[in-house]
């Protein structure tokens, strides 16, 4: 898959394939060393998440255990409903355990906020965040982020997990849509 099978409906690249891969391999090692000697839980948000969860985890050395969550605040459109849903509870017990969510990409910072207050609310030993991008609205939440791939523009991004109504997350890049697919 390249950009050229989007036809008209990507306006540009912001991250490539490549840039993404070293970046995840720079937080891996980070990670690694944060929490030497110890096991992580690895909390994926579905579905976004999916492909830095694989890419991440790949490249940690440490101990993990994997485990998932699906909540949803934005339906099918690009605005965030604020309204967070629990779509699929995570199976593992947390008292005592160290949990870093995964994250592709922290927008308002609603999701995020609230899904860290829910599992705190857990007994955890700690609960950290990992994401892949963040906007800049994000700042503007008080949700402390651990680890960050990459600061982006406050556009609407799809690729690598993100969507646009259900399209677009198997591409292995990330990228902006033309306006023209959103009826900007
Ligand atoms: O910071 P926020 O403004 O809350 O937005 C970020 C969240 O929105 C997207 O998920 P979405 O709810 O669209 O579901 P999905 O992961 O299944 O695509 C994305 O994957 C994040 O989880
Ligand atoms: N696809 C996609 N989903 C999001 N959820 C929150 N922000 C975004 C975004 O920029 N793109
Ligand atoms: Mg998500």
């Amino acid at each position: 898959m390249d950009a050229r099978d989007m036809g008209e409906d990507l306006e540009k690249i912001l991250l490539t394939e490549e840039q993404i891969g070293t970046r995840l391999e720079e937080m891996a090692a980070l990670i690694d060393a944060d929490y030497a000697g110890r096991e992580l839980l690895l909390v994926g948000v579905l579905r976004g998440a999916v492909m830095v969860m694989a890419d991440l985890s790949r490249r940690m050395h440490l101990p993990i255990q994997m485990d998932w969550m699906a909540v949803s605040s934005y339906g099918s459109g690009t605005k965030s409903s604020g309204v967070v849903r629990i779509l699929k509870d995570l199976d593992n017990d947390l008292t005592g355990r160290d949990v870093l969510i995964v994250e592709d990409i922290i927008d308002s910072g609603l999701t995020l906020s609230w899904l860290v207050a829910n599992l705190r609310s857990r007994g955890p030993a700690s609960v950290e965040i990992a994401t892949l991008l963040r906007k800049p609205e994000a700042a503007k939440v008080d949700v402390d982020v651990r680890y960050v791939g990459f600061d982006i523009p406050p556009e609407f991004v799809v690729g690598y997990g993100l969507d646009y109504a259900e399209r677009y997350r198997h591409l292995p890049f990330v990228g902006t849509l033309a306006p023209h697919v959103y009826g900007g």
